[in-house]
């Protein structure tokens, strides 16, 4: 049977062909944007008390409607006040409701990292999202080879942009050794089954390479749940529903942050 994560990358091939046509390459490196030095969120988390990177989601597969209403704009500007090391704006508009304009939108409302959250499989989406504004992107290690990594990985960093390699298994990281990657990102939600459980951050933390900045996404609800995984040597911590399910994301995040801060 079809997983989430095979329609989602079915529909990928479809949308890209399209804006190939729509938007060719030569277009794309024409954007003001892509000439603009990036920030390395790497460098921030490495520096930064909470480590928190929080997320715009309107809504996802696993929870369907989470918060249509807000602007990403002022979204992204409340968790750069909150002293969010970063922020991640979805992109896909299919299956999580967003665009690369939020993702615009957000560059042009706040000056630290923003990591653009999508489903990667051509080099075509990298070139996009330096376009639009990207620091950072996200390669899934579930849909794509180890050559693809090295490759996709490479371009990124040629272009600026630092790459964040998402994991979800002992296989995914051993396959993806050799990538020269910033940050991994161990996934407690697994895209097949939607189970999330830190446990898998936790059983990961000791086999990623120790020069690599670890991430620990999706799933995370409360300071403690933080306090934990920095025992496991996680510096970043992606925080996408618990902020955005709320009326002010950012305000949410920043009590967050404090207590975090509070703890250490
Ligand atoms: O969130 C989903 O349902 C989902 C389904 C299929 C592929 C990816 C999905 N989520 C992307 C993410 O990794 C999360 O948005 C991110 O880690 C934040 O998670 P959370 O804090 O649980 O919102």
């Amino acid at each position: 049977m079809a997983t989430i994560l095979d329609t989602i990358v079915q529909h990928k091939l479809t949308e890209i062909q399209l804006k190939k046509k729509l938007f060719p390459v030569s277009h794309l490196e024409r954007s003001p944007l892509f000439q603009r030095k990036g920030f390395s969120l790497s460098e921030a988390l490495k520096n930064s008390k909470s480590g928190i990177i929080a997320e715009h989601k309107r809504r996802s597969p696993s929870k369907h409607n989470i918060n249509q209403k807000l602007y990403v704009n002022e979204v992204v500007a409340g968790y750069q006040k909150a002293s969010a090391c970063g922020s991640s704006v979805l992109t896909d508009n299919s299956f999580f409701g967003g665009s690369l304009e939020d993702l615009q939108l957000a560059r042009a409302s706040v000056d630290f990292p923003l990591l653009r959250k999508d489903f990667i499989i051509d080099e075509y989406q990298i070139i996009e999202a330096k376009a639009s504004g990207a620091d950072v992107i996200l390669l899934i290690a579930a849909i794509l080879n180890a050559q693809q990594v090295k490759k996709f990985s490479k371009l990124a960093n040629d272009l600026g942009m630092e790459v964040l390699l998402e994991v979800h298994n002992e296989e995914e990281l051993q396959a993806n050794f050799n990538a020269e990657v910033q940050l991994i990102g161990v996934n407690n939600r697994n895209l097949k089954t939607f189970e999330v459980s830190t446990e898998i951050s936790k059983q990961l933390s000791t086999l990623i390479p120790k020069e690599i900045v670890k991430i620990s996404e999706s799933g995370l609800k409360s300071a403690n749940d933080i306090i934990e995984l920095r025992e496991f040597g996680y510096r970043g911590f992606l925080i996408g529903e618990t902020f955005m399910k709320t009326e002010n994301p950012g305000k949410s995040a920043q009590q967050f942050i404090e207590e975090i801060e509070g703890k250490k």
